[in-house]
C-alpha cells in the first residue's frame, strides 16, 4: 500500500525578499522554505525587525517575493492570480485593522462578505456577522455602533470577525492579540484552534505573545531572515 501524502496548503520555496530603500537595499528575508497544512495553528515568533510581517504579506498575497514561488494547493500564486488568492482562498487580520471607518462593524463584516461572495450556509449575511462578532465579544448595540467609536480591542475584535466572516482556507493574521486583555485574548485563541481543528482551516498567525504561541500547534521563529527553529512538531 502506498502512502497518500497530501499537498500543504501552502508551500513556500527559496522565497527571499528585499526592499529597494532610496539609499540601501535591505534583505529581509533568505531562501525560506516552509510547508503549512490545513487543520494546523501556526504561530510565527521573532524578534522585532526580523521580518514576520514581510512574510505574512508575501504568503497573503499583498505582497511579491523577489526570489521564490509561492504555492497554495500546489498551484503557483503568480497563476492563480494574487486577487484570486486573496478574495477566495485567504483573509488577513492586519496588525492596523484597517477598518473602513466610516461605516459600523456590523457594515463591516457584510461588506467583506459582499465583496468576497461569501454566503452564509443559513441564514443572512446580517445574521452570520452579527453571530461572528458576538463570538468575539462585541453585542448588538457595538455591532450597531461606527467603528470610530469602539475601543483599540474592540476594533481588533471587529477585524477578527471580518476575516472569520470569508469562508477561506488559510487565516493570516498579525499581532491579533497585541491590544486585547488576558481573558478576550484567550477567547480569540479558542477561536483560532476551532477553525484549525474543527474547520480543518490553515491558522497562520504573528506574534510576539508566548500565551498565543502556547495555544498553537507548532511555532516558528524567524531571526536574521531565516526560520531558526520549530517546535511542537
Ligand atoms: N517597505 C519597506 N521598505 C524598506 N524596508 C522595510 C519595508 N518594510 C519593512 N522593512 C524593513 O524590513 C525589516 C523587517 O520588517 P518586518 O515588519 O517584516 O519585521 P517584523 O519582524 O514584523 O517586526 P515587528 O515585530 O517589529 O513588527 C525591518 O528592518 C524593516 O525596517
Amino acid at each position: 500500500m502506498t502512502a497518500v501524502t497530501e499537498t500543504p496548503v501552502l508551500q513556500l520555496s527559496a522565497l527571499s525578499h528585499t526592499y529597494q530603500g532610496q539609499r540601501r537595499r535591505t534583505t529581509v528575508l533568505r531562501q525560506i522554505d516552509l510547508s503549512f497544512e490545513r487543520g494546523t495553528f501556526y504561530t510565527i515568533l521573532g524578534p522585532s525587525g526580523s521580518g514576520k510581517t514581510t512574510l505574512l504579506s508575501l504568503a497573503s498575497g499583498l505582497d511579491t517575493p523577489t526570489q521564490g514561488t509561492i504555492r497554495f494547493d500546489g498551484q503557483d500564486l503568480t497563476q492563480l492570480g494574487l486577487g484570486r488568492y486573496r478574495n477566495k482562498h485567504a483573509a488577513t487580520v492586519f496588525q492596523q485593522y484597517n477598518l473602513l471607518t466610516y461605516m459600523s462593524a456590523l457594515r463591516n463584516v457584510t461588506t467583506a462578505m459582499e465583496i468576497t461572495g461569501t454566503k452564509p450556509p443559513t441564514g443572512r449575511r446580517k445574521t452570520r456577522a452579527l453571530e461572528l462578532l458576538a463570538q468575539v465579544g462585541l453585542d448588538t448595540d457595538m455591532a450597531h455602533r461606527n467603528v470610530l467609536k469602539l475601543s483599540g480591542g474592540q476594533q481588533q475584535r471587529v477585524a477578527i470577525a471580518r476575516a472569520l466572516a470569508c469562508d477561506v482556507d488559510i487565516l493570516f493574521a498579525d499581532e491579533p492579540t497585541g491590544n486585547l486583555d488576558e481573558d478576550t485574548a484567550d477567547g480569540i485563541i479558542a477561536i483560532f484552534r476551532r477553525l484549525a481543528h474543527d474547520q480543518n482551516k490553515c491558522v497562520i498567525v504573528v506574534t510576539h505573545s508566548q500565551t498565543l504561541a502556547a495555544g498553537s500547534d507548532r511555532t516558528l521563529t524567524l531571526r536574521k531572515g531565516k526560520v531558526s527553529g520549530t517546535n511542537k512538531p
